[in-house]
């Protein structure tokens, strides 16, 4: 851009959103989306409004784990109806290219749609919009981040050494683009075998935890292997939805109120600075 001796406009809010909260992990897989479906429920269920990006452009599973796949509507000229389900509001690219086709596409494409989906989404107001991102490091944040300023970012990992790996660079790219984290959480920490109730760690355990200190980064949570959480992304009723006295959805729950206050002293902060220069 600079080469052509074009300015990059300077990211504005979008008007009416409180909080753009991005959920990020290293690698593929490891429930970065289950988490950010869940944590979008959960918010919702506590009474914020919530709105839910899925930017995961190659892999687009919100729709399927929201359990809506219907086409959104055109309103006016150009602006798109998210979808509602759960209480949340959302709009994937599964809704506009459903099926098993891949979006093949360059750069500048996935820049417009990440542009789009931000802008030409009537969002209304909340106070939280989420945003999934696809995995690893990479284009689709860049959008994000020259589009509208962001809160924070939740990283996601498993606790075994190589998803942990690959978070360490997910935390570098946020660094590097300067969003905040605000935490790690732990996903498929642990399994409890229904049958003799030995805890197994199949992934290990404790990692996101140590990393998170060893970065001076809080540690959202960890949450169980468990195959009712797979069976709620599935079947489009999130586990969330069991509501925050549940005991499968209780991590989900933690993460969502720790995620909620560290959003509204992120900003505070922010409004500080802004108010000094
Ligand atoms: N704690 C868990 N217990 C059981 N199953 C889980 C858990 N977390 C995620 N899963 C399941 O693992 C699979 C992968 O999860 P998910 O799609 O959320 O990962 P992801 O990191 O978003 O993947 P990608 O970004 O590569 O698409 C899904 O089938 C999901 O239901």
């Amino acid at each position: 851009m600079a080469a052509h001796g074009m300015q990059q406009p300077a990211p504005q809010p979008l008007p009416g959103v409180a909080h753009v909260v991005a959920v990020g992990s290293g690698k593929g897989g490891v429930g970065k989306t289950t988490v950010a479906v869940n944590l979008a429920v959960a918010l919702s269920k506590l009474g914020y409004k919530v709105g839910l990006i899925d930017a995961d452009i190659y892999g687009p599973n919100v729709p399927m784990m929201l359990g809506v796949t219907r086409q959104p509507n055109i309103v006016g000229e150009n602006m798109i109806e998210p979808i509602v389900s759960h209480g949340v509001k959302f709009i994937s690219v599964g809704l506009i290219s459903p099926g098993d086709k891949p979006m093949v596409m360059r750069g500048p494409m996935l820049h417009q749609i990440i542009r789009q989906f931000l802008q030409q989404v009537q969002w209304g107001e909340l106070d939280f919009l989420i945003v999934d991102l696809p995995p690893g490091t990479g284009d689709v944040v860049i959008s994000l981040v020259q589009t509208v300023p962001l809160t924070g970012a939740v990283v996601v990992s498993t606790p075994s050494d190589v998803s942990l790996q690959d978070a360490r660079k997910a935390l570098e790219m946020f660094h590097q683009v300067k969003v905040e984290v605000i935490g790690i959480v732990e996903n498929m920490s642990h399994f409890t075998c229904p049958h003799c109730q030995q805890v197994i760690d199949i992934f290990s355990s404790g990692g996101a935890e140590r990393t998170a200190a060893q970065f001076g980064l809080e540690f959202l949570g960890s949450l169980e292997l468990d195959p009712s959480i797979r069976k709620g992304g599935d079947s489009g009723l999130p586990v969330s939805l069991a509501g925050p006295d549940s005991e499968i959805a209780k991590g989900f729950y933690e993460i969502a109120r720790k995620v909620a206050s560290a959003a509204v002293e992120i900003a505070g902060r922010t409004d500080d600075v802004l108010e000094i220069t």
